[in-house]
């Protein structure tokens, strides 16, 4: 097991750690007292900016650079901190690890947050199913309530500060942003059009950040060490703008699924052999892993990358294979798939792509909140045509068909659910159209049906 310092983990394996007792002793709050008595919010903003967070619910987008599109406060105006706790994505399980582990730090992360940005409210919204995870964050906001920390002036700042927990209803759409926004608000959980983006106009229409638990867990480290230091534990070079250290998961046909804390930049190959200790079935071989979250698109460790001109930004990778790509947001993008939530599922040789794409375009046909034809329709048929495909009722046309349907739903809708269904699909079918066609000639057979380390990750729910 490689031996990276464990630094938004440290406290994991301290017992009872999610108390205030446990983590106080191990330094949680001191950094939220420096920063509500010795900074400024623009000192904060201005370490978190340059300890380049890449937003870690899985888009990746800068979280300094959201900060500071924040619409300035007009009178009358609030502004609020949301955490986006929801984690719905099929194969990720890193948030609720710090949830139930160490409470503290994201609350630590949340008052320092509020401070920079102006908020005096937080609503961390986490899904229902998490149970463990909201009684640990509502026992530790009491805890630090009771010491101080929250409340009218938290570290004798003139500076109110209340968080609240509010439990989702478990819809994996109430992850994005938006429909997390409205269902906050008792509406709907449907996603609303961006721009305007929360920073903008936000819960209740007023300008709201929207973080992920692990992004907001970082700021208390950023505070500590600073923006540049923290930034420098990645292993990328600095121009890459990509910092720190992240909770990577790994599940699915490897010996130690998990949770590990690295910093961004190891490869694939790393996490997999490393981290998850090689592949479970050793007479089997690694057929593909999806690398962060079910709507990012399937690797194979034969592809190699393509980036023969000296100015292209993955040059010193030309030639080497995917697994051996540091993993990041902007190099990800580069190979054709998405780091998103930097959870992988691994997939050995006994996995059909025909039957673990069936799973997943059934659980996209589930969750579609139905707004968008194309989604709403795409995502259906997606799910009909490998259902066919699968009953040995299928004809090899199908294999074009869904490469069709895929292309028509990208790009064409509200939210970001059609584009994670399209893009794995459509990778599915480019890496393994063999096994597609052959399947759409004969049916899958029973053994085709996925064991349970696969399954449990690519979870298939019914159609209601
Ligand atoms: N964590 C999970 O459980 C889970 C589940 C499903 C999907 N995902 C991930 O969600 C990602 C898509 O998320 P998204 O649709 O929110 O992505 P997005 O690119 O629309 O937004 C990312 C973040 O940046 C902000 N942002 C972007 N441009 C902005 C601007 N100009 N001004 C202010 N703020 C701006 C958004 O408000 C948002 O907070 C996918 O890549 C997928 O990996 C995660
Ligand atoms: C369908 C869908 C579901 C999402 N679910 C989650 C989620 O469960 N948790 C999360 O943090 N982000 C989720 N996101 C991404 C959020 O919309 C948003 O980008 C994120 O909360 C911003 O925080 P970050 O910048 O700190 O990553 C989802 C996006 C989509 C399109
Ligand atoms: S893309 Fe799908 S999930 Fe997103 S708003 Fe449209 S119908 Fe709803």
């Amino acid at each position: 097991m490689p031996s990276y310092q464990n630094i938004l983990s440290n406290r994991y394996t301290l017992a009872r750690s999610w108390t205030l007792e446990v983590a106080e002793r191990a330094g949680a709050y001191q950094q939220a007292r420096k920063a509500l008595t010795s900074m400024t919010p623009d000192q904060i903003k201005a370490e978190v900016k340059a300890a380049n967070i890449r937003g870690r619910g899985g888009a990746g987008f800068p979280a300094g650079m959201k900060w500071g599109f924040l619409a300035p406060k007009k009178e009358g105006q609030e502004v609020y901190l949301v955490i986006n706790a929801d984690e719905g994505e099929p194969g990720t399980f890193k948030d609720r690890t710090i949830m139930e582990k160490d409470p503290h730090r994201l609350i630590e992360g949340c008052i320092i947050a509020m401070y920079a940005i102006g908020a005096h409210k937080c609503w961390i919204y986490v899904r229902c199913e998490l149970v463990l995870a909201i009684a640990r964050l509502e026992a530790a906001i009491r805890e630090a309530h009771a010491r101080g920390f929250l409340g009218a002036r938290p570290f004798g700042k003139e500076h109110a500060l209340d968080i609240h927990v509010h439990p989702g209803a478990g819809a994996y759409i109430c992850g994005e942003e938006t429909s997390l926004l409205n269902s906050l608000e008792g509406k709907r959980g449907e996603p609303r059009l961006k721009p305007p983006f929360p920073a903008v106009k936000g819960a209740f229409g007023m300008p709201t950040i929207v973080n992920n638990v692990e992004t907001i867990s970082a700021v208390p480290d950023v505070v500590a060490m600073g923006g540049e230091a923290w930034s420098n534990i990645s292993l990328l070079p600095p121009e890459m703008k990509d910092g720190g250290t992240r909770l990577y998961g790994i599940s699915g046909h490897v010996k130690r699924p998990g949770v590990y804390e690295a910093p961004v930049g190891i490869t694939m190959r790393e996490l997999i052999y490393d981290f998850g200790g090689g592949m479970l079935h050793p007479d089997r071989k690694l057929k593909g892993v999806i690398p962060g979250g079910s709507s990012t698109p399937v690797l194979r460790e034969q592809d190699k990358v393509e980036a023969k001109d000296p100015k292209h930004p993955l040059n010193k990778w030309h030639g080497k294979s995917h697994l051996d790509v540091p993993m990041a947001v902007d190099t990800y993008r580069g190979i054709g798939t998405m780091l998103g939530t930097c959870c992988a599922i691994v997939m050995d040789t006994s996995v059909s792509m025909v039957e673990a794409s069936r799973n997943l375009m059934k659980f996209y046909a589930h969750e579609s909140c139905g707004q968008c034809t194309p989604c709403r329709e795409g995502t259906g048929w997606l799910a009909n045509v490998l259902d066919q495909i699968a009953a040995g009722r299928g004809k090899p046309s199908d294999v074009d068909l869904l490469v069709d349907i895929s292309n028509n739903m990208m790009g064409n809708t509200i939210c970001a659910l059609a584009d994670g269904t399209a893009m794995p699909m459509l990778a599915f079918v480019r890496k393994f159209r063999k096994e597609f066609l052959e399947a759409a000639e004969k049916g899958l057979p029973q053994s085709a049906r996925l064991d349970e380390a696969i399954r449990s990750q690519l979870v298939r729910r019914e159609a209601a």
